[in-house]
């Protein structure tokens, strides 16, 4: 699993190791995994060019150690020096040690830029307030020909939430330091820091808030079917989707359902004749299930269909149009409702369920917020679909999840998705851990079926059990 910590955590994690070399621990995993970069690219570390962007901080502090050890190496480093007079005086002594070229001058700043073998962007770190200062911005534009390398992060993306203000600079690889920060995990900041290196410089920092599972987490999630097993015990799942305008989305749906390890899948809506036949397994008798998934395709039926569900004491996800009659109907819908809800909007959704004039463009620019927000005031899991899906519990515990492509992102895909973890829901499975282990097989299962060409939503439903054997190993 990777953790993330916001900067606060952080900043306590070293100061409880004050005294320790943590910035000599940091430099030296920066300026190994500089030189191997280089030596990937080119062969060797002598001779290369290597351009030194560093702010007033510590995080320029790290960038110009690491410039000097490379220029011990023999690179040719320049290094620019966007608050000349606030440079990290140690570093800087460090590098005019070697003989390197410092200037202020971001006129032979951006010629260099344009042609360095590798650029450090040290501007700045977890010390960042707001978007990047004008010095720096003509950065974020220029063009390059070599890798950049961020320090601890891009710079211009918020460390805690991934939000960029405005411009961040662009980097090929981020080594980061003790930990990873939300930002780096969550988009637009994680589009921004390009491969994620982290450098363990021994601190323990709490609990994190922010998580990304990995294969071996999911598949400890997964459902599996034991001796004892019969359908009923594994869990059925009923699905309330679809409509005679959209029976498009019931048999997505149910295609997903199918793979989500539950015994049997009841499907309640109106074009059952049609699942049937394309899903001969399915059940059209009412009877008892251990979740419902309401909402994809339901269109008019939406809140009859919503109000059933809801009715039930049983896990209910949500889903496309069962969230439009949600945001008519407010909170409150769920308010006396003892199990859990999960509820999984794209932006355009997440805005009409949180109202007040919000657009699903501020919901792109800020997801980790967005989605903590909804899960609170809905009191039900949120997991928010999109470039990064980020799933948010009411208590604001958050994971983001690492798979999938943009691939995904075509006419049904998210019917696939619901149905799918409506199933894992019906499994056994908790809400967070329904909706984490859904998006991350619905991701693997996307890349799977789309191996970089484009991919229809029945195709990524095929994909699960392929998806699940990948995650668990088999
Ligand atoms: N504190 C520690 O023990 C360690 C810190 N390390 C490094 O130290 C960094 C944090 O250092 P600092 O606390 O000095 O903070 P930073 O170096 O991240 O930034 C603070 C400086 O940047 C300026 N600044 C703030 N926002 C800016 C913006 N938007 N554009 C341009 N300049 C801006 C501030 O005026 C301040 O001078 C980490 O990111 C990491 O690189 C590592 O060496 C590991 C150990
Ligand atoms: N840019 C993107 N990168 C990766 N995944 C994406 C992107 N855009 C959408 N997706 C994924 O594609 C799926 C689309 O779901 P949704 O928007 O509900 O579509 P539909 O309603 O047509 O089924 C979700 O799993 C979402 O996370
Ligand atoms: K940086």
């Amino acid at each position: 699993m990777r953790e993330a910590h916001t900067v606060a955590q952080v900043r306590a994690a070293e100061a409880a190791l004050a005294g320790q070399p943590l910035m000599d621990r940091a430099v030296a995993g920066l300026a190994a995994t500089c030189a191997r970069l280089l030596a990937r690219r080119r062969g060797r570390v002598y001779g290369a060019r290597v351009l030194v962007l560093a702010g007033s901080g510590d995080n320029g502090g790290d960038a110009l150690f690491a410039g000097a050890a490379l220029a011990r190496r023999g690179a040719a480093v320049t290094a620019v020096l966007l608050a000349p007079e606030r440079a990290h005086p140690g570093a800087l002594a460090a590098l005019r040690a070697t003989g390197s070229q410092l200037t202020a001058d971001q006129d032979v700043g951006l010629a260099d830029f344009r042609r360095a073998d590798l650029i450090l962007d040290g501007i700045v770190g977890i010390g960042g307030r707001g978007g990047l200062r004008p010095a720096a911005q003509p950065y974020a534009r220029a063009g390059r020909r070599g890798l950049l390398v961020a320090v601890d992060l891009p710079s211009g993306v918020d460390a805690d939430t991934g939000e960029v203000a405005g411009e961040a600079l662009r980097a090929d690889v981020t080594v980061t330091f003790g930990t990873h920060k939300p930002g780096l995990l969550i988009d637009p900041g994680a589009e921004y820091a390009g491969t994620v290196q982290l450098v363990p410089i021994g601190l323990r920092p709490p609990a994190a808030p922010v998580q990304a599972l990995q294969h071996a987490d999911v598949a400890a999630l997964l459902p599996r079917p034991g001796a004892e097993s019969d359908k009923y015990r594994r869990g059925v799942l009923g699905v309330l989707a679809g409509s005679e305008r959209y029976p498009g989305a019931a048999l997505l749906a149910v295609a997903g359902a199918l793979h989500g390890g539950v015994g049997a899948v009841r499907y309640q809506g109106r074009p059952g004749e049609e699942v049937v036949r394309r899903h001969p397994e399915v059940l059209l008798t009412p009877g008892r299930v251990q979740a419902w998934v309401v909402g994809p395709g339901s269109g008019d039926e939406a809140p009859g269909a919503l109000a059933d569900a809801l009715a039930d004491e049983v896990p209910v996800l949500v889903d496309a149009d069962g969230l439009t009659e949600l945001a008519r109907l407010g909170p409150g819908a769920l308010a006396g409702r003892a199990a859990p809800t999960l509820l999984t909007p794209h932006t355009g959704e997440a805005a009409r369920l949180l109202g007040g004039g919000v657009t699903a463009q501020q919901v792109a620019g800020a997801r980790l917020h967005r989605a903590r927000e909804l899960a609170e005031r809905y009191g039900a899991v949120v997991l928010l679909k999109g470039s990064t899906t980020v799933v948010a519990r009411p208590d604001g515990a958050v994971r983001v999840n690492p798979t999938g492509t943009a691939w995904l992102a075509t006419a049904g895909s998210g019917d696939v998705l619901a149905g799918f973890t409506g199933a894992l829901l019906a499994a056994g499975l908790g809400a967070f851990d329904a909706a984490s282990a859904g998006a991350y097989l619905h991701g693997v299962a996307g890349r799977i079926a789309a191996a970089d060409a484009p991919v229809t939503a029945g195709e990524v439903a095929q994909a699960l059990p392929a998806a699940w054997r990948e995650v668990c190993g088999v």
